[in-house]
């Protein structure tokens, strides 16, 4: 029976964008995006989204009102629909067992068991978060445990690969589609109707149907592939710096093997994001309690040289500044994890700055995106700063780049906006403190240009040869 409406529990990061899509895929389908946030859902109502993703804006407007809604009226959406979509939050534990990797799976049961309590017909539940394998199985068990007569549930696990930054594009063309189900009449019965849905606009060969347990490893094998080609490319980075190689031309050499392929060989310093660490942590954990301590620690490896790039970068800014950073004015360019996102949950930027704040170092910072407050939520959060005093004497934002550059020591880029390629250098130099330096973070600006502006420049994975710069000299007044 084909779908007519579906829930989706949580409008965030990927509840709202891929119900979106959805939504403007399947005009056939009401699809409301429920939330207990009020200030997101009436965020979501207006015409400044809660976040930003390009072409989202154009895409919720294609359809909002149409046949999709936002509301904070859980209970109305989950009692109507045929179809539940789960994608809350699945963050890291902060304390008790597991305290560090395990994922808090508090929002998914919470999530389940309002599901539980208020619905009146038969559910097809979809757990589009990233979970713990088995965690379906937990969710079946409290569906059952609390069943009305004339009820069915039945539990689909349907992993998101959706990156931040690109989000619209990967959904509307998505490598694959990965359903888990029971397989049993009625589980391909529910399979059936969630491929129905993407088949919208889906080819069937890119839909991948398996088992529900294979399902969830895989999106967080998946995650953790690609955490791992980072954290390897970083490591060998490091090698490059030793020995006067250079990481690009090695990633790029590596990269034209058909068997490696070229993406995500890009040396940074560090990733970020909600997921990789996330994930990566979640499976450590799950190896620890399979009693397997030897892939724990292999996986562990990927989250710990992703500590150590984002060290070895901090102290490579502080070494080149003549050992020391207090009282200098540094301006970090950048503060979201990646370009093309607001988003800033585990940023490198927030890691070097926390560095640069234990050596007293004045912070500018400057990012297209970002709003100020967050940046200072992020940066004064317990696990960052044990002091929040300190933030707000040593942290300065900026909302232009050329305010932010003017009277600092050094310039630290850490998100590889677009703009920052084709920023005033000249302009900037001019304005700095000398000799000005230039930190680039994520290897995209053109270092030779700016060493012949007069620019120190260091960068990931590379060491620059630098050419004498002969500079006027004032003449002597004595
Ligand atoms: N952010 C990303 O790019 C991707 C995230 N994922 C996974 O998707 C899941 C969601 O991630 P995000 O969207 O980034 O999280 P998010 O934090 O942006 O959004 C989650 C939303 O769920 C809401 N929520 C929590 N419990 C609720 C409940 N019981 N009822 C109603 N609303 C509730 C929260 O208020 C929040 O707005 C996570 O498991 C994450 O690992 C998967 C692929 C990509
Ligand atoms: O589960 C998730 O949340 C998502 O996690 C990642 O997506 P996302 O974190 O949004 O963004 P990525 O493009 O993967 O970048 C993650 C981090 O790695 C960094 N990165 C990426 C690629 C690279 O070559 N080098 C590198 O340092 C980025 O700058 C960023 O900080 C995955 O790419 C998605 O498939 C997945 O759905």
């Amino acid at each position: 029976m084909p779908i007519k409406r579906i829930c989706c529990i949580g409008a965030g990061y990927v509840g709202g964008p891929s119900c979106a899509v959805i939504a403007s895929k399947c005009p056939d389908v009401q699809v409301t995006v429920v939330d207990l946030s009020e200030e997101r859902i009436r965020q979501w109502n207006s015409d400044h989204l809660p976040l930003y993703e390009p072409q989202l804006d154009d895409v919720v407007k294609s359809c909002r009102e149409r046949n999709l809604w936002f509301s904070t009226d859980v209970d109305k959406a989950i009692i109507e629909a045929e179809l539940i979509f789960i994608c809350v939050n699945t963050p890291t534990k902060l304390f008790g067992i597991g305290k560090g990797r395990a994922a808090d799976l508090k929002y998914i049961e919470s999530a389940a068991r309002r599901i539980a309590t208020v619905a009146k017909s038969s559910k097809i539940v979809v757990e589009k978060s990233t979970v713990p394998v088995k965690a379906a199985e937990s969710i079946t068990n409290i569906l059952q445990a609390n069943v009305k007569p004339g009820v069915k549930y039945q539990v689909l696990s349907n992993p998101e690969f959706l990156a931040e930054g690109t989000a619209i594009s990967d959904l509307v063309s998505p490598d694959r589609v990965l359903i888990g189900g029971e397989k049993t009449d009625q589980g391909r019965e529910a399979v059936e109707a969630l491929c129905w849905i993407y088949e919208h606009w889906i080819p069937k060969e890119q839909i991948i149907v398996m088992n529900t347990w294979s399902s969830e490893l895989s999106k967080l094998a998946a995650n953790a592939f690609l955490a791992q080609r980072i954290s390897s490319i970083n490591a060998i980075s490091a090698i490059c710096e030793a020995t006067g190689a250079d990481v690009s031309e090695v990633a790029g050499a590596i990269g034209t093997d058909s068997r490696i392929g070229s993406k995500f060989l890009k040396a940074s310093v560090g990733f970020g994001g909600s997921c990789f660490q996330k994930d990566v942590l979640n499976l450590v954990y799950l190896c620890e309690c399979l009693n397997l301590p030897e892939a724990a620690a292999y996986w562990q490896q990927v989250v710990d040289i992703n500590d150590y790039q984002r060290k070895r970068f901090a102290l490579r800014i502080v070494e080149s500044l003549f050992n020391t950073v207090t009282d200098k004015n540094i301006t970090i360019l950048g503060f979201a994890f990646k370009k093309d996102t607001g988003d800033t949950r585990e940023s490198a930027a927030i890691y070097l700055s926390k560095y640069l704040l234990d050596e007293e170092a004045k912070i500018r910072i400057y990012d297209p995106k970002v709003e100020k407050e967050q940046m200072l939520r992020e940066l004064t959060s317990p696990m960052i700063s044990d002091n929040p005093d300190r933030v707000s004497k040593l942290v300065t934002i900026y909302d232009d780049v050329y305010e932010a550059a003017k009277g600092s020591h050094a310039l630290v880029l850490c998100t590889e906006w677009d703009e920052f390629k084709t920023l005033d250098y000249k302009r900037i130099y001019a304005d700095m403190l000398k000799p000005a330096f230039i930190f680039d973070g994520r290897i995209i600006l053109d270092h030779e240009a700016l060493m012949e502006i007069g620019f120190h420049v260091e960068t990931i994975g590379k060491r620059l040869t630098r050419k004498p710069v002969h500079r006027p000299i004032a003449p002597c007044t004595q």
